[in-house]
């Protein structure tokens, strides 16, 4: 078995309570992260990322399953490589009254960081000339940078984000893609949860797929979309139903959308175009259609998150934080 950064085996999690009786919210999850990736961790709301991520850190206690972060098994030996992760899960809440800076100082006294430090993650976040206004005065965007700020505060090989996009405007979705770019050039692995598909596919290389609390794909961002590509292309002609007859006695799979086609099965599209334009039927249109994360991940997981919705959840998170510092740990189930 390769060795990962982070390996997860037979995760399993059921919670208990009184009002919803048992729900199993992780059930026999594998993941392997392994060193230089950047791995985006996928799956709609409910599917099972937070409790994996909780469970990994020790956050909660699986009922089985094997873990490990660098090397160390998790989460019993975590504090062994504590000051090599660095993590965040939730929404970071900081003083609004404070500055980015002052923040960040109380963190790195805290955590025995030389305070020089401070200066160096600011600007690695890109709040090098804001680092000195009060945090309550700070875009969401910019919130999420300070959070990652405190995260890479002990220069961690390793940093795990939970939603580390979520409810970021474009812009602020394009800075955080920087960031994590940024730091995995710099050797940094990196595994962060989403379910903003196009921005998995942008960031990160590898990916993992979670649907009701189990695997369904996992691999090379390339290579999970190329085992869902079809070969299909999208046809617009001067008659189309014509061209739906011929494409169909052809052997091709067409399925009619108004004003165009979809013809599956289609190696070349240049065998398309020939069987059409022998026919007299001329072709207005014809593009291969690649699938993109956002197919897959709705074939995989049957479901989508809603646009504009960052979380929608169905029970009240126990416990609000934030930044977790691995060294203070404690299981709430
Ligand atoms: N503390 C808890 N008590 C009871 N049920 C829980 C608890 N934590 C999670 N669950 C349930 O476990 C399942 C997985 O939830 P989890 O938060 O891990 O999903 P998620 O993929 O992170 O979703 P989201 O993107 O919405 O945060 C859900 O059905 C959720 O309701």
């Amino acid at each position: 078995m390769p060795s990962g950064v982070i390996e997860i085996e037979g995760l399993r999690k059921t919670f208990h309570s009184v009002r919803q009786g048992r729900r199993v919210a992780v059930d026999g999850f594998d993941l392997l992260v392994e060193a230089g990736q950047v791995h985006g961790f996928l799956g709609p709301n409910g599917s099972g990322k937070t409790t994996t991520l909780r469970a990994l850190l020790g956050l909660v206690r699986a009922d089985q399953g094997r873990m490990s972060v660098l090397g160390a098994q998790a989460p019993d030996r975590l504090a062994s490589v504590a000051g090599r992760v660095g993590a965040i899960v939730e929404s970071p809440q900081f003083f609004g009254n404070f500055t980015a800076y002052r923040t960040l100082r109380l963190l790195a006294l805290a955590g025995g960081v030389p305070v020089s430090r401070v200066d160096e993650v600011l600007d690695e976040v890109g709040l090098g000339d804001r680092g000195h206004e009060r945090v309550k005065g700070y875009s969401l965007g910019m919130k999420q940078r300070l959070a990652v700020a405190s995260a890479l505060l002990k220069r961690p090989e390793l940093l795990i984000l939970d939603e580390p996009a979520n409810g970021l405007d474009p812009a602020g979705i394009r800075e955080m893609r920087d960031l994590m770019r940024g730091l995995a050039a710099n050797g940094v692995t990196v595994l962060l949860s989403s379910h903003i598909l196009a921005e998995i596919q942008l960031i990160c290389d590898h990916v993992t797929i979670i649907s009701r609390g189990r695997r369904v794909a996992h691999g090379r961002v390339d290579e999970v979309l190329a085992g869902f590509d079809r070969n299909e292309c999208l046809v617009r002609a001067d008659d189309l139903a014509r061209a739906e007859e011929l494409l169909l006695a052809a052997g091709f799979t067409v399925t009619g959308h108004g004003n165009h086609l979809v013809v599956g099965g289609v190696p070349d599209p240049v065998v398309v175009s020939q069987i059409l334009g022998e026919q007299g039927v001329w072709v207005r249109e014809l593009t291969p259609l690649r699938p993109d994360l956002e197919s897959v991940f709705l074939e995989l997981t049957g479901t989508m998150p809603d646009p504009g919705v960052p979380r929608q959840l169905d029970f009240p998170h126990q416990g609000e934080p934030t930044v977790i510092d691995l060294d203070v740990r404690g299981a709430d189930a």
